[in-house]
């Protein structure tokens, strides 16, 4: 019986949180196309025969330009810290940049094992990863352990379990068998809300909502959910909300078919959207959402 930590970093939009889902087989991080969707350290438990693996993922990490931006590297940074090993994960489409180099160096700078997670081959040829590879050697030296994936099609997964094996230091399991993630109903339902507004959404607008949920009756069969949207600015409240009320009649009805599915109930949302100016650079407010590590 073995387990242990193992913590997934690397810079934003990689797939992190894809990859995540994919190795727990259930939802846990929400996933878009916009870069620094995770904003908080997300644990995924998976029991594979005597073995527990618990993987963190970790918000993209980069260079902060805000308070809210500070607390999500700050928490990558921190996860690296008492983990059993780290997963480095690399785009395989992109070429290595200063942002892949810098978490790089912030890996190499801890004494704990790291292999490096090469995703997105479903992009590539086999030629195009032996230059990957070569290119990998040259900017950002040894690792470990390399793996090649694709996580959006669940390509080379065992090849993590396979890998990790080694590193799991820990004989006793940290956690029950049916549990696999800490993750708690109500920061997903919140991330369920904020998931549906990123797909809808652009240029700053993803980075600047955040969900609060203000209010909740809960019964056997049924659950109410008051819920605020706050963006910085009126003028993207108006872009939330949509012509006559649309976009955010699609997002309320999107998020509350998985909500239901989530917590197999029927469930309603009340769905405000409020302005908050520069709510990302406000320490009080961040401590309110919970961004305060
Ligand atoms: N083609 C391809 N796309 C992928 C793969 N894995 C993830 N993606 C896409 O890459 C984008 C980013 O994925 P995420 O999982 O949100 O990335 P992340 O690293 O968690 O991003 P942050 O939260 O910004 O740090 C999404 O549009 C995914 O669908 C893959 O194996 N192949």
């Amino acid at each position: 019986m073995h387990s242990g930590f193992i913590a997934i970093v690397g810079r934003p939009n990689v797939g992190k949180s894809t990859m995540m889902n994919k190795l727990i087989e259930e939802k846990v991080a929400i996933v878009s196309n916009k870069s620094g969707t995770t904003r908080d350290r997300i644990k995924g438990i998976v029991n594979k025969g005597e073995n527990q693996y618990i993987f963190m993922d970790t918000p993209g990490i980069h260079k902060p330009r805000h308070l809210l931006g500070e607390h999500m590297t700050n928490v990558a940074l921190e996860t690296l810290k008492g983990v059993d090993a780290i997963m480095f994960l690399l785009d395989g489409t992109q070429e290595i940049s200063t942002g892949d180099e810098f978490v790089n160096d912030h890996v190499k700078a801890v004494n704990t094992p790291v292999v490096l997670v090469i995703n997105k081959i479903d992009k590539l040829s086999d030629q195009e990863i032996q230059d990957k590879l070569l290119e990998i050697k040259e900017k950002l030296g040894d690792f470990d352990k390399i793996i090649t994936i694709a996580a959006e099609y669940g390509i080379g997964m065992h090849k993590i379990y396979d890998e990790l094996r080694e590193y799991l230091t820990s004989d006793v399991w940290y956690y029950p068998e049916d549990m696999y993630t800490d993750i708690s109903i109500n920061k997903m339902i919140r991330e369920i809300v904020r998931e549906k507004l990123l797909f809808y959404t652009k240029d700053e607008i993803p980075h600047s909502i955040a969900i609060e949920i203000i209010d909740i009756d809960n019964t056997p069969k049924l659950a109410r959910y008051d819920i605020n949207i706050y963006v910085e600015r009126d003028s993207q409240k108006g872009i939330i909300i949509g012509k006559d009320g649309n976009l955010l009649k699609k997002v309320g009805r999107e998020a509350r078919l998985e909500i239901e599915n989530l917590l197999e109930k029927k469930v309603f949302l009340n769905l405000w959207v409020k302005v908050k100016k520069n709510w990302r650079k406000k320490k009080d407010f961040l401590k309110e959402l919970g961004y305060d590590e």
